[in-house]
This record gives structure tokens, C-alpha cells and sequence, in this order.
């Protein structure tokens, strides 16, 4: 308000100081009024200052706020959720979304100031000129609908962009991650067409926003001028005498409003639009269900899990992934869980992780777990830091665990042992280290229920033999261990065995009891081994075909500083006629700017 007061006050101490002799003003009232005018001048540009500030600091606040929301969110989301959110959208929200907000808070309160502040000019005008002075701040008014016409479609042609940037984005990450796997197939061709396309959807409508963006600054420049044109041929033609103190105190007052109502309003609704958009996002992300957990029911005899009769789905639109599921696994047990690919193992570790919400039946945690997923998940920094996880070094501990999972001969080999980074810059580890620095993790943390999802699977047979009974049998033999394996071989020391089929346990109960019991075992016996041999084939069969592609496909690769025609050519890609097209017009435009400043000087 008080800026909107020195801002006002200006054109007004202006046309006292223009009508000096025609008013018969004192010499002292003339340097009153200068006076006022410098004083204005001066709070107006602290004031403004301070403002800008305070919006900069408050909307930096909420940003940061909302930031660490969408953090703890999606720390919280269930497995089923976070496949429905790709990676690529909270960085989008993180980055794109958010960053609404700073613009936002900029220029919010003009909303309702910029038609305020026209309103009091109006007034203004037609109290200490004439009438015919507010004909041209009809014309910003007049201009409002459409404004606001346009704002809707921003927000529109802003949705459309957000969803296409999250695709990007996911690919992107996707591409990020795999890239290794992309560069040993050579299947950098087929991604880059994929990417283009994606990019090509989501330039589509950054163009719709920019025609509109340039549509609405071709506007706004029309309307300042045109208003003050309007104003002054009304005027003259209803036959006054133009005098240079009207004109220049019509002019400052059209300055405040073209500044406002050209600029700063039209700008306002853009940012509200678009923000009202990535609050939708951010509120649909929000949203998303949380893992419940369960309290834990003392009533149960021995700490373990109990599962009664569960089923559970991924989605409501497929048929349950497991159905009528009773397990149990204590204190002091080994208890295996085996089947054939896509049966539902990884599943039902996700129920008793609370990850896969359950649509019937009860579940009963009584323990703290620690878990070891089946695809091994490394963070960059050292491998003990891996390990530890921000458990507190017990260097005893420590050494055993590394000891029972097999990682001492490893340590040997790396350049700087449990201490190499693993991740960006850092060593490149194998799939079996991987898996075994993942399994420490999990072993390393003190847990009463262990749930081990295919730890053997990515190591030869005699490390798995050594991690088999070193570390499951010897080393957790004292807790509860959920063992998801394919390798059947371990199974005649299991206390339990749950053999799943399309989701349902079709036998459960000791080795001897489960080979007596049906022919599946054996049928999931001999499936394992021809799966294994057809997938070794299919392997080697896809890498001859590579290696055959390999030879057509070159990598280019340059050294040293980006040389000019690349510069060029990215000026240049929009085609040679839109390149020079928009660089005429750029001075064009600028020429016939600078051509009315120039003649409306000279007049
Ligand atoms: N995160 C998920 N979102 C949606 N569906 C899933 C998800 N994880 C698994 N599924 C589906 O659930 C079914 C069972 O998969 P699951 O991973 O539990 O099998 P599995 O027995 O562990 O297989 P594998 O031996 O290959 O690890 C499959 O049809 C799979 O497509």
C-alpha cells in the first residue's frame, strides 16, 4: 500500500510542479512539491526493494518447505505407488513445479493491485484533467477477459508440458542408469529415437506457450500505446488545445499503468494458472498411498510373521497376485520360499514389507526386519558406508559380516579395499559384489526377521555355498530368516518350505514332506535347469547378433573446446528461414520500438 502511495504520488506532484504559473503557485511551494517528488521517488525504491525481498525470502521458504514434503513423501510411498510415479516425475516436480512458485510469489499481489491501482488512476485523471483523459484506461479493462482467457490456456498448455517432461525425464533417468546395458547392445540408435520423440510431443507444447506468450507481449505493447493514443486523438478532437504539461502527466500516469496492467497483471494470471497446475501435481503426489504399518501384536507367542489367509493385488485392474496365503516364519527358523518365475515370491516379501497393501486376510509382524532386495540398490560413497548404512561402526561386527558374506577376497582386489566409491566416478563392481555388499546391509543391521529376496541367485556355486552356510545358517541362525531362492540345493536345510504357483502355496512343510508330496517340485526342479540353459542360449544368441551390428555402428567422439559450428548449428536448428525470419524481425520490431520513443520526443 505504501508503495502503491509513492508510486501515485509522483505524476500528481509532477503536474503541481508543471502548473506552477498557471495555479499562481509561491516559489516555496514549488520546491515543496520538487521536494516531495525526490522524497517519493527515493521511499518508493527502498519500499520496492524491501518488498521484492521479503516475497523472495518467503517464496524461497515455501519452496523449500514443499521440497522436503515431496522428500519425506516419497520416502513413505508404497512399492505400489512408486511404480505408478516414475523417478523422472518427482524430479519434475522438484525442479519444474516448484520454481512456479518463486515467479508466483512475485507477482501475486498484483492481481489485485494493478486494478486497483488503474481504478485510482482513473479517478485521478478525470478529477485533475478532464474526462476525456480516462477514455484510454478503458482500453486495459477492456483487455482483462482476454487476459484471463489466455491464463486458462497457460495453464492448459502447461499441463500438457509437465506430462510430457515427466516421460522425458523418466527416459532420461532410464537411459542414465542403464546406460552401461545400452552401450554393450548397441542400442544407443533406438533410444535416441525414442527420446526424440518424446522431446518432439513436449516442444510441441512449449511452442503453443510461446506463440501465446509472444501473442500476449504483442498485446500489452499495443495496449500501452494504443491507450495514450486513444486519450490524446480524443482530446484534440473534441477541440482542445494540446498542452505538453497534459500529455506529459497523462504519459507518467500511462507509464505506472503499463507497467501494471501490461506487464505485471498479464503476468500474475500466467503464474497463477501454471502454479494452480503444479499445486494439482503436487496435491495428486501428496495424495498417494502411504505403507500402513501395522503395531506390532504382542500377543504372538514368538517374534516372527504370521500371515493368515492374505490375498493381495498390484492393481485393481489385474486378478490377485497372491491369493489365500497363510505363512508363518519365527524366532530360530529357516524358512524357504521357492517357485517358478512370476509365481509371486518377491510379492509376498512385499506384503509382510507392508510395500503391497493387502485387499483380505491379517498380518502380524512381531519384530524389526532387515531386508535384501532382489535387485542389489548401491548409493554413491564408500563400501562400508554401503554397508553400514548410518549404523555406527563395530569393527568386530564388521569384520564377521564381511567374512560371512564372502567380500574379504574382493576388498583384497579393489584399489583402496572397503574404502573404493562405488557409484558416479567411483569403481564399477560386479553383479555378485553387488549382491553380496547389498546382503551385508542387511545382515550388518541388528533385526529379528531377515528377509533375503534371491541373494544367491548373482553368485557362483561356490561363493553361494559359502554365503548358504556361513552366513544363513551359521551366522542368522539365531533369527528369523525369509529365504526367496532358486536354488534348490539349499532347500533340504530349510526348517520350512513354501512352494507358490500362480500365487498360492500349493505345499508347504519340510523337504521331505514337499518332495513326497506332488510332482511340482520335480517339475520346478528340471523347469529351473532348462530355463537357466535357454536363457544362456538366448543370451549368447543376442550377443552375436550384436556384436554383428557393432560393426555398423561407430561412436563419435571429439576432444578439446566445443568448435563454432556446433554453435552455429544450434542456432541454425530451427531451419535457415525461421533463423533469419526471427532475426529481422527482432530488429525490425526493435527499430519501430525505438521509432515511436524517438517521434513522440520530437511531437
Ligand atoms: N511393483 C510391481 N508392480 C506391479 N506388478 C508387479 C510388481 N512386482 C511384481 N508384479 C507382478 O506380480 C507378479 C508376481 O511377481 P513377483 O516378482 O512376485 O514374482 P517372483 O516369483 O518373485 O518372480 P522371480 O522369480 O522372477 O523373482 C508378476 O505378474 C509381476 O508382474
Amino acid at each position: 500500500m505504501k508503495i502503491f502511495l509513492c508510486r501515485l504520488s509522483q505524476p500528481i506532484f509532477i503536474w503541481k510542479l508543471l502548473t506552477i504559473k498557471e495555479n499562481n503557485l509561491r516559489e516555496t511551494e514549488a520546491y515543496v512539491y520538487g521536494s516531495l517528488l525526490v522524497i517519493s521517488s527515493f521511499a518508493n525504491a527502498i519500499l520496492y526493494n524491501w518488498y521484492i525481498f521479503n516475497l523472495r525470502n518467503l517464496s524461497m521458504k515455501v519452496r523449500i518447505a514443499c521440497s522436503s514434503l515431496i522428500y519425506r513423501k516419497s520416502l513413505k510411498l508404497n512399492k505400489n505407488n512408486i511404480s505408478k510415479t516414475a523417478t523422472g516425475q518427482i524430479v519434475n516436480l522438484l525442479s519444474n513445479d516448484l520454481s512456479r512458485f518463486d515467479k508466483l510469489f512475485l507477482q501475486i499481489h498484483y492481481l489485485w493491485a494493478a486494478p486497483l491501482e488503474a481504478l485510482i488512476i482513473l479517478c485521478l485523471l478525470y478529477v485533475m484533467l478532464d474526462p476525456k483523459g480516462t477514455l484510454g484506461i478503458s482500453l486495459f479493462f477492456a483487455f482483462i477477459p482476454i487476459q484471463l482467457y489466455m491464463g486458462k490456456k497457460y495453464s492448459d498448455f502447461r499441463l500438457e508440458t509437465a506430462i510430457k517432461t515427466d516421460e522425458r525425464v523418466r527416459l532420461i533417468n532410464e537411459i542414465l542408469s542403464g546406460i552401461q546395458v545400452i552401450k554393450m547392445y548397441t542400442w544407443e540408435k533406438i533410444f535416441i529415437k525414442f527420446t526424440n520423440s518424446i522431446r518432439k510431443q513436449e516442444i510441441r507444447y512449449i511452442r503453443k506457450t510461446s506463440y501465446l506468450k509472444a501473442l500476449q507481449n504483442a498485446f500489452n505493447k499495443f495496449l500501452s500505446k494504443g491507450a495514450l493514443f486513444l486519450c490524446v486523438m480524443v482530446y484534440i478532437f473534441t477541440g482542445n488545445r494540446l498542452q505538453s504539461q497534459y500529455v506529459f502527466v497523462i504519459k507518467s500516469f500511462y507509464n505506472l499503468l503499463q507497467n501494471n496492467m501490461t506487464t505485471n497483471f498479464p503476468e500474475a494470471i500466467k503464474n497463477i494458472a501454471e502454479a494452480s497446475v503444479s499445486v494439482k501435481r503436487i496435491e495428486q503426489f501428496l495424495l498417494y498411498n502411504e505403507i500402513k504399518h501395522n503395531k506390532i501384536q504382542e500377543m504372538q507367542p514368538k517374534k516372527g510373521v504370521y500371515l493368515e489367509k492374505i490375498s493381495a493385488r498390484w492393481s485393481s485392474a489385474v486378478s490377485d497376485t497372491l491369493s489365500e496365503i497363510s505363512f508363518e516364519a519365527t524366532l530360530g527358523q529357516l524358512v524357504t520360499i521357492v517357485g517358478t518365475v512370476g509365481s509371486g515370491k518377491t510379492s509376498l516379501i512385499n506384503v509382510i514389507l507392508h510395500e503391497l497393501p493387502l485387499a483380505k486376510g491379517r498380518i502380524n509382524i512381531a519384530g524389526n526386519i532387515s531386508y535384501a532386495s532382489q535387485e542389489p540398490w548401491l548409493f554413491g560413497g564408500t563400501i562400508k558406508q554401503n554397508i553400514l548404512f548410518g549404523q555406527p561402526l563395530d569393527d568386530v561386527k564388521y569384520e564377521e559380516v564381511v567374512n560371512v558374506c564372502a567380500l574379504n577376497h574382493d576388498f583384497e582386489l579393489l584399489p583402496y579395499g572397503d574404502n573404493s566409491i562405488v557409484g558416479d566416478r567411483g569403481i564399477t563392481l560386479s553383479g555378485g559384489q553387488k549382491a553380496r555388499i547389498n546382503l551385508a546391509r542387511a545382515v550388518y543391521r541388528n533385526a529379528d526377521i531377515y528377509l533375503l529376496d534371491d541373494p544367491l541367485s548373482a553368485v557362483d556355486a561356490s561363493v553361494g555355498k559359502q554365503l548358504f552356510n556361513e552366513c544363513i545358517l551359521n551366522y542368522l541362525k539365531n533369527k528369523c530368516v525369509v529365504l526367496v531362492t532358486h536354488q534348490l540345493q539349499y532347500l533340504k536345510k530349510s526348517d520350512i518350505i513354501y512352494l507358490l504357483k500362480n500365487g498360492k502355496i500349493i505345499a508347504s512343510g519340510n523337504y521331505e514332506h514337499i518332495r513326497n508330496c506332488g510332482e511340482d517340485f520335480a517339475r520346478l526342479l528340471n523347469k529351473e535347469v532348462e530355463y537357466e540353459d535357454n536363457s544362456t542360449d538366448n543370451a549368447m544368441n543376442q550377443k552375436l547378433l550384436n556384436q554383428k551390428e557393432e560393426k555398423q555402428f561407430y561412436e563419435n567422439r571429439s576432444f578439446g573446446t566445443i568448435p563454432l559450428k556446433v554453435y552455429f548449428s544450434y542456432l541454425l536448428s530451427g531451419g535457415w528461414c525461421a533463423s533469419s525470419v526471427i532475426v529481422i524481425m527482432f530488429i525490425v520490431s526493435q527499430s519501430l520500438l525505438s521509432g515511436v520513443d524517438y517521434f513522440e520526443s520530437y511531437w
